[in-house]
């Protein structure tokens, strides 16, 4: 299990990007559900109200609050036992127009996701959760970009989400994208790092040389795609993508409607037999 408070770190940096939060929504995967990275969760809903003003009032980078706060004094605060466990909870909806901030502004949609994992099922490591992904959120919010970052990442610049869409809206080569991927860079490393943690040559020579010949490599982790492409999409020269802007289709159900019929879609059975098993099924690289 990943400790929860890396989790809610990651989670944290990416509610608090400058980006209109009507627009901005959080998934989190938890392999097996675990009542630990719930529970940190269901306490990040609540702190996220709190730390998205600040970040923003005091315009703070980076804004994982565990890298903040290594930089000063923070107190721990004891945490109540979670009550329920719920397979999808959406602990923020972030359309609920009186679900709002401290400062009264709206919050970014708030997911948490326990996909289910059973022995003699092949859960896929990473590539499974994704999948799981992918099909819960286009049951709910249905956006149609994503990121996806590890658990153990944070993003370090609030303003991605614009940087990113220059790329998807750029004039003449936009529509020619799939995926808009940013480098890794790591923290502890040692001195010297005498060992290349650093990654260096892959992150400024190797991708951005293979980018110059439309033939990056996804790098599986810290990457921005279309959720066209990632289910499916077949490009063609002189395509024109048609954004899904905001998804009406679910304006008139309710947090708990949805959440239930996006159960199934988390669960470990969900590929067998279907039509996403068979064509969509993504294995990640790495
Ligand atoms: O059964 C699993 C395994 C992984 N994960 C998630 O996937 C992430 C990456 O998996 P991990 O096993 O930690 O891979 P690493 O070897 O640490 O990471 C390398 O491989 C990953 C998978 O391609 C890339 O995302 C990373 O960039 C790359 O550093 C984890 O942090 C989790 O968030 C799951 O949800 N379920
Ligand atoms: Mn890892």
């Amino acid at each position: 299990m990943e400790p929860p408070t890396l989790v809610i770190s990651t989670v944290l940096s990416a509610m608090a990007y400058n980006h209109p939060p009507e627009k901005l929504s959080v998934y989190v995967s938890d392999d097996g559900g675990s009542e630990f990275t719930f529970y940190a969760l269901l306490e990040a809903s609540r702190f996220s109200k709190h730390w998205i003003p600040f970040c923003k009032k005091f315009d703070i980078e980076p804004r994982a609050p565990e890298a903040y706060f290594s930089l000063q004094y923070s107190s721990l605060q004891d945490s109540k036992f979670a009550q329920e466990w719920l397979a999808i909870k959406i602990l923020i909806a972030g359309r609920d127009t009186s679900v709002v901030d401290n400062d009264g502004n709206r919050l970014p949609t708030l997911v948490y996701m326990s996909r289910e994992k059973r022995p003699k099922w092949p859960h896929n490591f990473k590539a499974g959760a994704v999948n799981a992904l992918i099909r819960v959120s286009s049951e709910i919010t249905n956006a149609p970009f994503i990121l996806n970052l590890d658990c153990d990442m944070y993003s370090n610049n609030a303003d991605t989400i614009q940087e990113m869409l220059c790329f998807f809206m750029d004039e003449k080569k936009g529509d020619e994208f799939a995926f808009v991927q940013f480098p890794q860079y790591y923290n502890n490393l040692t001195k010297n790092d005498i060992y290349a943690n650093r990654c260096l040559v892959t992150a400024e020579v190797i991708h951005p040389g293979l980018g110059g010949y439309s033939a990056a490599l996804y790098c599986g982790t810290g990457c921005f795609h279309r959720r066209d492409s990632l289910c499916g999409r077949k490009y063609f020269r002189g395509d024109r993508v048609q954004w899904n802007i905001e998804s009406e289709k679910n304006a008139e159900r309710t947090t708990g409607d949805l959440e239930e019929s996006s159960k199934v879609l988390a669960s470990c059975s969900y590929e067998k037999g279907t039509q996403w098993g068979k064509e969509v099924i993504l294995y990640l690289p790495l």
